[in-house]
């Protein structure tokens, strides 16, 4: 089998939060259609690097990057890209489910809406295709028009992924999604990220090493806004080759 091409790249990125230096030269390359996990101490800059594929640091006063983000080869800070764009190829979920107090359909189907898209077959279709994407349509099927609030934390965060998919984006920013869930649901969810791996590039932010062991084919750890090492997921977890890397898998701080 060939490899895969590199679907986000860092390079020599550092990013300041005013006078913080938050991320230190950074360099990284992840594979297409694969699941990287980012761990590391809290505070290390996990959450910042994952929102700098999106942009959502722009958000923030203060904050700005030196170096480059790719996304396919092209810088994503360059002044020619719509963050717009940007954000229907990067999808992100985020720790808390949030979903918007309207019914299952209108928050699936949010992003097409905002899109200009109107035809009520066109949404029901991609409604029910980002639904079962997200393993919730079994769920839902018979309550499309009912409140998203009125959903389980689980299947609240199965919505928001949906979602997500729902504007046909080909990488999907993971911010700790499963952390406020109970076990099954958290399961449901590693199952998920697992399937959605043939389709989409995924990079996932975990405070559970189990969990990034169970889903991601690499993973990368962090340590006081350095990336101290990246490598495949079986290597890193057995044979780890920083001293700082190998404390941290084996509970010694963090
Ligand atoms: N909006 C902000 N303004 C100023 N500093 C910030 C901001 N957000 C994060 N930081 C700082 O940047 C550093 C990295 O934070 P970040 O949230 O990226 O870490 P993290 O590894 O994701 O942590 P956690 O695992 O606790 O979520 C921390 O020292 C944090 O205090």
């Amino acid at each position: 089998m060939s490899k895969k091409e590199n679907k986000l790249e860092a390079k020599n990125l550092d990013a300041y939060y005013g006078d913080f230096h938050a991320l230190k030269n950074i360099n990284i390359a992840m594979e297409e259609k694969a699941v990287t996990a980012f761990i590391g101490p809290s505070g290390c800059g996990k959450s910042t690097f994952l929102r700098t594929f999106n942009r959502m640091n722009d958000y923030i006063d203060g904050f700005r990057i030196e170096g480059q983000i790719l996304l396919d080869g092209r810088d994503i800070y360059n002044k020619d890209i719509r963050v717009d764009e940007l954000r229907k190829e990067v999808g992100m979920v985020f720790q808390k489910p949030n979903p918007f107090p309207k019914s299952i359909f209108e928050n699936v189907v949010y992003g097409l809406k905002i899109q200009g898209i109107k035809k009520k077959s066109v949404l029901e279709e991609a409604a029910e295709k980002s639904l079962r994407h997200a393993a919730l349509w079994d769920e839902v099927k018979d309550k499309l028009n009912k409140s998203a609030l009125a959903l389980s934390g689980g299947q609240q965060q199965r919505l928001c992924i949906a979602r997500a998919l729902a504007i046909s984006p080909s990488v999907l920013l993971m911010d700790e999604p499963a952390s406020a869930l109970d076990p099954i649901s958290t399961a449901k969810i590693e199952e998920l990220i697992y399937t959605l791996k043939n389709e989409y590039t995924i990079v996932i932010v975990t405070h559970n090493m189990q969990q990034a062991g169970r889903v991601s084919d690499y993973t990368a750890f962090f340590y006081m806004g350095e990336l101290v090492e990246h490598n495949k997921t079986r290597t890193m977890f057995t044979s780890p080759k920083d001293e700082r890397t190998q404390n941290y898998i084996t509970g010694r701080f963090g």
